[in-house]
């Protein structure tokens, strides 16, 4: 059995996920850019990680709430993805279907090795193992000041996480790791200026996704 039918096989549809720092504002523009996709008449699966099945969504419970070491974390949040991956992405993909998800891979890289201190090298035998040869068509990520996202989280008045009570240092990092991986990959990932309204960050993304997937 291949570990990853889209190794071998024409992806059809098209993989965008979003990504930033907690409270960046990625859920409203998620759902504009669904309608956006929906309105041309394209089949969009939306979804989000940690989660998207119901086991990545038991994953995301024990992950979001419960204290563990941080390879424990790494490997849970790649278990997920897995599972995440064989149900949902790649079927979807391989249908000619759009996936939309909140957070992929990159997370892993901005909270695991930059905010956590996970070695690089395990972090790339992790993403090499569980998808091999497959990266999203675009990434969006929402780059804005940790103190600004910190004020927004705390405005939405719900209890925070274990990684929304982390100090503004972890997310330093986090916001540093994501923009080190944005360099890497100037192609796929876009850095957007999430500190902006989200009339004009919502507009900036209509443009970006018509140049790059309709014009
Ligand atoms: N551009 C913006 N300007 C000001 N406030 C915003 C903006 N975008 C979102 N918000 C508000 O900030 C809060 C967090 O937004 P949202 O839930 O979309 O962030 P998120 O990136 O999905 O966060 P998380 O990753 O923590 O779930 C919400 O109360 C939302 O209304
Ligand atoms: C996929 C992924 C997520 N995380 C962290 C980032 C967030 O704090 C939570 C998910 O919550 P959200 O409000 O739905 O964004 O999980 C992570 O640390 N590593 C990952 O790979």
């Amino acid at each position: 059995m291949r570990s990853s039918p889209l190794e071998a096989e024409v992806q059809k549809g098209r993989f965008i996920t979003f990504e930033g720092i907690d409270g960046a504002g990625k859920s409203s523009q998620i759902a504009a850019v669904v309608s956006l996709l929906g309105a041309r008449g394209l089949v969009v699966e939306q979804s989000r990680e940690p989660g998207g099945t119901r086991l990545g969504e038991s994953l995301r419970e024990l992950l979001l709430h419960e204290p563990m070491h941080l390879e424990t974390e790494a490997m849970l949040m790649f278990a997920a993805r897995r599972e995440h991956l064989a149900a949902r992405i790649e079927p979807a993909l391989l249908r000619g279907e759009w996936v939309v998800c909140d957070r992929f891979s990159d997370a892993t890289y901005a909270y695991q090795v930059g905010g956590r201190g996970l070695e690089p090298e395990k972090f790339a035998a992790l993403e090499t193992w569980v998808h091999p040869g497959l990266q999203p068509d675009l990434t969006l990520l929402f780059d804005l000041p940790p103190e600004v996202a910190a004020s927004r989280v705390a405005s939405t008045g719900a209890d925070p996480d274990r990684f929304e009570r982390e100090q503004r240092d972890f997310f330093v990092r986090v916001r540093e790791a994501y923009l080190e991986r944005a360099r890497h990959a100037p192609g796929r990932i876009c850095v957007i200026d999430a500190n902006r309204s989200p009339e004009q960050i919502r507009e900036e993304i209509e443009t970006l996704i018509k140049e790059r997937f309709f014009a």
